[in-house]
């Protein structure tokens, strides 16, 4: 029987165990895992922490002995702290100091991300929380319990910032949201957009600290204060969530990289050494929208990486299509969506970009009930006429109108073939003229 060995039973990992152990029953599967548990959803942590949820329960969808049932070994709490690449031996240690051994055929890396700390003083005070594991979602939660608590900074006003500063004004608290840029959500949307999100967030009580750059955390072992270079807030909580850093400690010294650490890693996932695969947050993507690689670190890309990078090991010749970095957010009602790249992002990579708006209700005005307004930009090259990406805002439910760009950039459609899409209508859905069709028809 041919040997895998897979580091990291997270969202990528697990993807990968399932696709090949319900392909196939020809592979030893081996799998490492530092943490004590498997697949926990971080894009629920903001409801739970909330109250929006009952629990953290169905924030899980595997464990231990459901893989362990279809016939993979997991090691659980074992750390791997070394893999000889020639010999293609994975090295873990067990938390009773076992020295674990697992030869491979092929080697899939799944080691994730972790949560980006910043060179500033006083990030070991108490109370200067992390945010990636369930057990940060737990703590915070238990911390929250505590009268004490009133005052939170959240640095980073980017998905998991404005998320659980939501979070936090649900629990009472006074919260700050900080961000070194001078609006929220700057990597996903263009001003119109990042200026609604701005708004929602004032309008629901949340003090808002942008265009402002921490430089320390103060307090007497527990956090005080903290301090930008413009203010200082006092605050007896310090939540951090300025992004994700590839976790590539096992394999930094001897795989190719990308500018930010990444494993560097082709359409099918291989990495610069045969045999070996890296999938997820510790990997880079094919960007559809860039035409290039990328860092995109989402659970989408690393469920579906994973599935490309086990059918490979399984020997079927699977390519990824790429990706777009398609994400949506939910915040007070206002929910948001976006694909690609904006406009800003378009012309800062060099692009001739334009954009088009268009703003109507969803359905027909003769809709009284649960008819709202959308805010769709399209951004596409002005010489090729090719969309580079789109967002869209509203209090309905359009998210997945998303999907529809998503495509459009991934099979490289112009803005002209978007407005004579066949686009079905009924009054309940949408209107005869809708937002899409009528942007389309209306880009210079
Ligand atoms: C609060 C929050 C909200 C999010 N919301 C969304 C969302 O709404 N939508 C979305 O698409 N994405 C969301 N994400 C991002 C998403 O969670 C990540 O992209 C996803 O977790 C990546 O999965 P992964 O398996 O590649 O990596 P990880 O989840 O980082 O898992 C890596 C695993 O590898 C293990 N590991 C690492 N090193 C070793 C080692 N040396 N030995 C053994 N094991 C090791 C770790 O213990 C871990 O279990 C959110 C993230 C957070 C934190
Ligand atoms: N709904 C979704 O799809 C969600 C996705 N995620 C993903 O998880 C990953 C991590 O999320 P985030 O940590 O929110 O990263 P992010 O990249 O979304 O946002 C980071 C924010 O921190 C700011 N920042 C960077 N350095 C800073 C500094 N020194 N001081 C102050 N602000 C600083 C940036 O300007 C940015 O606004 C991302 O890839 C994100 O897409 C997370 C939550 C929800």
């Amino acid at each position: 029987m041919k040997k895998i060995v897979i580091v990291g039973a997270n969202h990528a990992g697990t993807s990968a165990i399932n696709t090949i152990l319900d392909n196939s029953k020809d592979f030893e599967v081996t799998v490492f895992d530092a943490n004590s548990n498997i697949s926990f959803l971080g894009c629920g942590m903001a409801l739970w922490i909330g109250n929006q949820i009952d629990g953290p329960e169905g924030l899980f969808y595997s464990n231990k002995a459901l893989l362990e049932s279809k016939g993979a070994k997991i090691y659980m709490e074992t750390p791997v702290t070394h893999i000889d690449y020639d010999q293609k031996i994975v090295t873990g240690v067990t938390q009773s100091g076992e020295e674990i051994k697992a030869p491979y055929d092929q080697l899939i890396l799944a080691t994730g991300s972790q949560p980006i700390v910043p060179p500033i003083p006083g990030m070991t005070l108490e109370n200067v929380q992390l945010v990636k594991l369930y057990q940060h979602a737990d703590e915070v939660i238990k911390k929250l319990e505590s009268p004490a608590i009133q005052n939170i900074a959240v640095v980073g006003a980017g998905y998991i910032g404005v998320e659980l500063a939501e979070a936090f004004k649900r629990n009472g608290k006074n919260v700050t949201l900080i961000d070194i840029a001078d609006t929220c959500l700057p990597v996903y949307y263009d001003t119109p957009f990042t200026d609604m999100m701005k708004q929602n967030l004032g309008d629901n009580g949340i003090k808002l600290a942008f265009g402002e750059t921490v430089k320390a955390i103060e307090g007497d072992s527990k956090v005080e204060r903290i301090i930008t270079d413009k203010n200082q807030y006092d605050v007896e909580m310090v939540v951090m969530a300025i992004g994700f850093r590839p976790n590539n400690a096992l394999g930094k010294d001897n795989l190719e990289l990308f500018r930010n650490g990444a494993y560097l890693v082709d359409k099918h996932q291989r990495t610069s050494i045969k045999d070996v695969y890296a999938i997820g947050d510790c990997a880079t993507v094919y960007d559809n929208s860039i035409e290039g690689t990328n860092y995109i670190a989402l659970a989408t890309n690393a469920v579906r990486s994973a599935i490309v990078a086990a059918h490979n090991v399984l020997g079927n010749d699977l390519e990824s299509a790429g990706v777009q970095g398609s994400n949506g957010i939910s915040i007070f009602d206002l929910k948001m969506v976006s694909t690609g790249m904006t406009h800003a992002k378009a012309l800062s990579n060099g692009y001739e970009a334009s954009f088009v708006d268009f703003e109507d209700y969803q359905k027909p005005e003769f809709i009284k009930e649960d008819n709202h307004k959308v805010k769709l930009r399209i951004v596409y090259d002005a010489n090729t006429r090719r969309v580079l990406g789109a967002q869209m805002a509203s209090k309905h439910d359009m998210s997945m109108g998303i999907h529809f760009f998503s495509l459009a950039i991934q099979q490289k459609l112009t803005v002209d073939q978007l407005a004579l899409a066949d686009l079905f209508f009924l009054p309940h859905f949408n209107k005869p003229y809708n937002y899409v069709t009528m942007a389309a028809l209306s880009a210079k």
